[in-house]
């Protein structure tokens, strides 16, 4: 049976040399499953991503995996990493087979059966079966997610890193990528990042709130919404009036809803409003004095 799986970091630091503080001591634990790193644009949540796949140097900090340290030996975790980064190039005229074929033989698979076997296995896993004697550039956007996981589950990495991967699939090809994501996470570590509160929320055991390079919250979203529990009240003011001061507000048909945190009802109007990770998200971020995307 296989030893379970963590990853680890302290300390984590990087400033760019343009002085943009990326990384400003990052402290995580990782265990097996799916773990959500949610933060808004410029959070560092790439920065992190990139480090721990050891694409980049942290200025200070340190990274194990399985009690490894990774800065100094990179090789024990990059043996065990598959990695989707944001954008995956394109590869004009090469079907998907063959593309995925290049790349196990890349990565060392140098038995021709073992590689066919291989690859066979993660197009089914995928579901890029019927597709995968087509051109990959003539995938839609959802099939090239679902084959650039196939791409980093070559070698079946222990650690898997997934930068922002549902920004623009449409909510089929959404779904049909999260049960990809929940499958391969049921036996290994998978770190994903995003700005989207839904897909935390109902996919990952735990997660971690980025914002300035820091984390501000981390927990599973039960226990963090949990806190939140009889702390929210919600009016909707009609478009026009005059808004209250708020944790948030989302557009709704008849004006804008304000959600806002009080012990007792903030007055008349406001009703009992029942928390989700997004209500965790902006109060992590109004703690922080910060308000949605950064500058
Ligand atoms: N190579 C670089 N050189 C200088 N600054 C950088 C570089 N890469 C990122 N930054 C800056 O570092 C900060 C963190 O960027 P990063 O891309 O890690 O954030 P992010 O959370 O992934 O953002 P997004 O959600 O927009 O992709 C931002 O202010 C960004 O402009």
């Amino acid at each position: 049976m296989r030893k379970e799986t963590s990853l680890r970091v302290q300390g984590l630091k990087k400033t760019y040399a343009n002085g943009v503080c990326a990384l400003d001591g990052v402290d995580l634990e990782v265990g097996p499953g799916l773990y959500g790193l949610l933060g808004p644009n410029g959070a560092g949540k790439s920065t992190l991503m990139r480090t721990l796949a050891t694409l980049q140097a942290p200025d200070a900090g340190e990274i194990y995996l399985d009690e490894i340290d990774v800065l100094a030996q990179p090789d024990h975790l990059r043996k065990r990493l598959g990695y989707l980064p944001q954008h995956i190039g394109a590869y004009p005229g090469v079907s998907g087979r063959d593309l995925l074929t290049r790349f196990a033989w890349l990565k060392g698979r140098t038995d021709r059966r073992e590689r066919q076997a291989e690859v066979s296995i993660l197009l089914e896993r995928v579901n890029l079966n019927e597709a995968a004697h087509r051109a990959v550039f003539t995938y839609s956007g959802g099939m090239l997610r679902r084959f650039g996981i196939a791409m980093a589950l070559i070698g079946s990495p222990r650690l898997l890193i997934v930068d922002e991967p549902t920004a623009g699939l449409d909510p089929a090809e959404r779904n049909r990528f999260h049960r990809v994501l929940a499958d391969v996470a049921a036996d290994a570590v998978v770190l994903l990042s995003t700005h989207i509160v839904e897909d935390v929320e109902s996919l990952c055991g735990r997660l971690a709130i980025l914002a300035h390079g820091r984390i501000l919250m981390e927990g599973s979203p039960s226990e963090l919404i949990g806190s939140l529990e009889n702390r929210l009240w919600s009016r909707v003011v009609p478009r026009g009036d005059e808004l209250p001061e708020a944790l948030h507000y989302s557009a709704v048909p008849d004006g804008t809803l304000a959600v806002v945190q009080a012990e007792a009802s903030p007055g008349k109007g406001f009703r009992r409003h029942t928390a989700c990770l997004e209500d965790v998200y902006h109060l992590a971020l109004a703690q922080a004095g910060l308000t949605g995307a950064e500058e």
